[in-house]
């Protein structure tokens, strides 16, 4: 198994977003978490990188874990956050090559790796040359993906990768992602975007309620393409919905 998380537990004040969560992902798979809106993905996904302090529960990675093996595992792990942090007086190519630096890339192998994640999503070379402070939102986002891939972690988390992108942008996405799931590394997201998990996935978790409500493969989740993937997470999460009678009539004068 490559991820192993045994009993995560964390809230925030008397908010429960974690109870008791265990989780195995193994060597080889795309596993993509799904949920509403503030249900508690980023602080699960921030929690196995370390980014915040679970008040119970353990995160092994590769068979180690934080408190034994720290550099070897943040070594083997590569991040988006959702808040996708960069160093904004660097340009684009910069930060990339500041990164490569903290993962000690040979030069000659780092500056073939930057050229060509940069030329894969970036038509604009131009503006790889410029401040990262006066990049769109999608443009960091490519650089925050980038950045995460440069040094070849055999964990690969993204939190929410397909916002901002443009659909040619994510579609690019979609073929990066796949072509870097090789069996012997892991890949976990956090996505709003149905359309591209679907075409990621190996497997699917819905986060609820502190617990993941399903957990399993994409084809079992769908029912072998039976369902839609929108329609069998609406059908998980809002089994009794009825339609709300919306009071719109303000709208329409
Ligand atoms: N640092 C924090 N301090 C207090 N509450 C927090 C903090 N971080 C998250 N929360 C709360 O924890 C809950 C889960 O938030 P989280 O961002 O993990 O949800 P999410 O599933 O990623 O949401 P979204 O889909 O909207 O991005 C929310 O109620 C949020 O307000």
């Amino acid at each position: 198994m490559s991820i192993a998380i045994k009993g995560l537990t964390k809230a925030f004040g008397k908010k429960q977003v974690l109870q008791e969560l265990d989780l195995t992902i193994e060597s080889g798979q795309c596993y993509c978490l799904l949920g509403k809106n503030g249900v508690g993905k980023s602080t699960f996904l921030n929690a196995i990188l370390d980014l915040i302090q679970p008040d119970k529960g353990t995160v092994e990675l590769y068979g180690k874990s934080y408190s034994n093996s720290h550099l070897e595992v943040k070594q083997n792990l590569g991040a988006l956050c959702e808040d996708n942090p960069l160093i904004e007086e660097f340009t684009g190519l910069e930060y990339l090559n500041f990164v490569s630096k903290l993962y000690n890339l040979p030069t000659a192998e780092a500056a073939d790796r930057i050229k060509s994640l940069t030329n894969y999503f970036f038509t604009d070379q131009e503006s790889l040359h410029k401040n990262i402070a006066g990049y769109s939102t999608g443009m960091k986002k490519k650089i925050g993906i980038a950045a995460a891939i440069l040094h070849k972690p055999q964990v690969l988390i993204l939190d929410e990768p397909f916002t901002g992108l443009d659909p040619i942008a994510a579609q690019l996405l979609v073929k990066l992602i796949r072509s870097y799931s090789t069996p012997n590394r892991v890949v976990l997201i956090s996505s709003h975007d149905l359309n591209y998990v679907e075409r990621i996935a190996t497997h699917i978790g819905v986060l609820n309620d502190g617990q993941l409500m399903y957990n399993g493969s994409l084809q079992e989740f769908t029912m072998n393409g039976e369902n839609l993937i929108d329609q069998a997470l609406f059908q998980l999460l809002t089994p009794h919905h009825q339609t709300a009678e919306a009071d719109f009539e303000w709208m329409l004068n």
